[in-house]
């Protein structure tokens, strides 16, 4: 069962303050990912993998194609998708961890790790044990978790970030490098839990560079057509 069909996606950024110069960048993307896979996306740099991510999670529009994600019974065209039913898709169906956390100042990572599961309705009491467990199996000990994780290394955001995508019940969990600022064992805290989320039946779509990551957690690879090559 399909989580995410994307067809005949194209995508250009329009540069206003060169002009309005075009920057076409995503060319005829077709793409699915089933539950209980992941697939990862890969290209050289600058190839639009983050584009991609980003225009799935709705942050960018695109001109052409289609982005449908299983909503229940239905499936759901983000690109017809109002702001509002956006905002509703990313808290029941799917979650996006960047390569960057953005920080809310003053809130804890308790609290940001838990808020996705108290927009899914779990109690607090929960959610704040769920938050808990899941910082811990990423290896941000228990003195961290009072804090704004404003201070934190690149790597501890990093995988703030990770917590929040992984802990709620999305179907969808779309990753951004998830390992980039990681060493082996948190790389490693990671494997596991792409792994067990393909296990629980959600469908995986991550940017990677790693081969052996990819090899360890990937069913399938997606490379983003160039430029240069004919459109199918
Ligand atoms: N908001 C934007 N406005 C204009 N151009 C952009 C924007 N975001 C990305 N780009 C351009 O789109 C291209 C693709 O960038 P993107 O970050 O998606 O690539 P990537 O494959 O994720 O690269 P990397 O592997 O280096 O992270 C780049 O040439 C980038 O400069």
């Amino acid at each position: 069962m399909n989580i995410l069909e994307i067809e005949k996606l194209s995508k250009k950024f329009v540069l206003h303050l060169r002009g309005g110069l075009n920057l076409p960048i995503l060319r005829h993307i077709q793409l699915s990912v089933a539950a209980g896979e992941c697939v990862a996306l890969v290209g050289a740099s600058g190839s639009g993998k983050s584009s991609l991510l980003r225009t799935i999670y709705g942050n960018y529009r695109a001109e052409s194609g289609a982005i449908r994600l299983r909503n229940g019974l239905s499936m759901v065209d983000i690109l017809q998708s109002s702001p509002r039913e956006i905002i509703a898709l990313r808290r029941q169906v799917m979650a996006y961890a960047s390569q960057f956390l953005r920080v809310i100042p003053r809130v804890s990572t308790l609290d940001l790790v838990a808020q996705p599961l108290a927009d899914q309705g779990i109690d607090t009491q929960t959610a704040m044990e769920r938050a808990t467990e899941i910082l811990l199996e990423l290896n941000l000990p228990q003195h961290l978790h009072a804090l704004p994780p404003a201070t934190f290394s690149g790597g501890e955001q990093q995988r703030v970030n990770l917590a929040r995508a992984f802990v709620g019940q999305h179907p969808l969990i779309l990753l951004d490098e998830p390992t980039a600022s990681l060493d082996g064992r948190n790389a490693t805290a990671v494997k596991n839990k792409i792994l067990q989320a393909k296990k629980t039946g959600r469908a995986v779509l991550a940017a990677f560079h790693d081969p052996d990551f990819i090899a360890q957690v990937a069913d399938r690879q997606y490379s983003i057509p160039s430029f240069s090559e004919p459109v199918p």
